[in-house]
């Protein structure tokens, strides 16, 4: 039952269903998806603020010191005209404060204090950036650094969120070294390495990667992970050594995908197997990042209760030719709307993904002039 690329990679979410709600601390929120709409417990600022250092004032110029407040404290009275009290930014302006008149624009003479102000500026007024009770973020959102300022700023503790799925990665194949220059007949490990900060940028909780012999027991032993989701590299063709398939069918799993028309990674299935879900990437390290992004990065967003990432579009520059009955995934460079092919793309080569922006999408028989993206890890401008 091969899939086409594109229902393969549309499946896993009408498929799966999200993670429960859980209520988490707000600081362990990272990551994981609003499951209610963020709101405004308070307002912002909570009370009339300073915006600079200098002198809260009120009426004309000039003005008598008869107080300092800092950031923390509470004005002791309200202003009077013709009084001023120095202040600090993000310090509470006495009630009755016009505008804040910086040290920079003041002329002080002991405890007289000059200078032109306007009506209003410097002062941030109690609920002008955010009133009470507002929505500032919707469900469904991820809890990023920012957001999760955000949320401690409008007063919570606690958030109502779909937790970051938690994916287990084992990497099987005996002729994997991990460290040094390979002997004869070996081969580095190169998709234990990429795993991590793949999962993690696609907004995964990795609990660990596993190295795991080539034997049928050794393979059933490590899916009994406590996780979400397995993620499996290697043995997932048709050779001696390849046990995965066996391996589900003897533990009855349900294969929800099992081969996709695309090249390179047309050996990479998902299945069901109790409360967790498998997804088996390919041994060679494009076709491992190609399954990845065509399962697991769908996969981790049904689960965390995320829509399907929207694929960009752009001119796809230089020679490619499509494939008859597959579709290609093909390393590009992005600049402006235009994606050109890196090259270096055999299915056993992760050069050319190390140095893309974006897998393009170049579907069966495509001799158009666009196509969709399938966005990277941002490597920055080095070149
Ligand atoms: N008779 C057939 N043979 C193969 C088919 C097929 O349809 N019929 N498909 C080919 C394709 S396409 C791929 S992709 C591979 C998938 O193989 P497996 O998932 O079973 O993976 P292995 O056989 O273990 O390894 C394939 C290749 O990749 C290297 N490898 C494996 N793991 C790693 C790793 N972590 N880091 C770096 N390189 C790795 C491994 O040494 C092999 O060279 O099957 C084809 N064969
Ligand atoms: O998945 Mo394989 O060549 O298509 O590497």
């Amino acid at each position: 039952m091969t899939l086409d690329w594109s229902a393969a990679r549309h499946l896993p979410h009408s498929a799966v269903a999200p993670l429960p709600v859980v209520t988490v601390p707000t600081h362990d929120a990272l990551g994981a998806t609003l499951a209610a709409p963020l709101t405004a417990r308070l307002a912002h600022p909570p009370h009339d603020t300073a915006a600079m250092d200098g002198y809260a004032v009120t009426g004309e110029a000039p003005w008598q010191i008869v107080d300092r407040v800092l950031a923390g404290e509470v004005p002791r009275a309200p202003l009077r005209q013709g009084h001023a009290v120095e202040i600090a930014t993000g310090a509470m302006v006495p009630e009755g404060t016009e505008s804040v008149l910086p040290y920079e624009q003041a002329t002080r003479s002991g405890d007289v204090v000059k200078g032109a102000v306007t009506s209003g500026r410097h002062v941030r007024r109690a609920g002008s950036e955010v009133p009470d009770g507002t929505e500032l973020v919707p469900a469904g959102a991820r809890i990023t650094p920012t957001v999760l300022a955000l949320a401690a700023s409008a007063g919570h503790d606690a958030l109502a969120v779909h937790r970051r799925p938690r994916v287990a990665a084992i990497v099987t194949g005996d002729e994997l070294v991990h460290e040094g220059v390979p002997q004869p007949g070996r081969i580095r490990d190169a998709i234990g390495p990429m795993l991590p900060g793949l999962l993690t940028w696609m907004g995964a909780e990795l609990t660990g990667v596993e190295h795991v012999p080539d034997t049928g027991d050794a393979l059933r032993r490590a899916l009994e992970v406590d996780a979400d989701v397995v993620v499996t590299t290697g043995a997932s063709s048709v050779g001696v050594g390849d046990q995965l398939p066996r391996v589900l069918t003897e533990l009855s799993a349900e294969l929800l995908v099992n081969g996709v028309a695309c090249r390179p990674g047309h050996p990479q299935l998902l299945a069901r197997l109790g409360g967790r879900y498998v997804a088996g990437l390919p041994g060679n390290p494009l076709a491992a990042l190609v399954a990845t992004m065509t399962l697991v990065e769908p996969l981790v967003s049904a689960l965390a209760a995320r829509p399907l990432t929207p694929l960009t579009e752009a001119v796809l520059a230089g020679e490619v030719t499509s494939h008859e009955r597959m579709t290609r995934l093909v390393p590009v460079r992005v600049e402006a709307d235009q994606a050109s092919p890196v090259g270096r793309d055999r299915p056993g080569m992760i050069w050319g993904a190390a140095v893309a922006d974006a897998l393009a999408v170049v579907p069966p028989g495509w001799d158009g002039a666009t196509a969709h993206l399938l966005p990277l890890p941002p490597r920055g401008t080095s070149g």
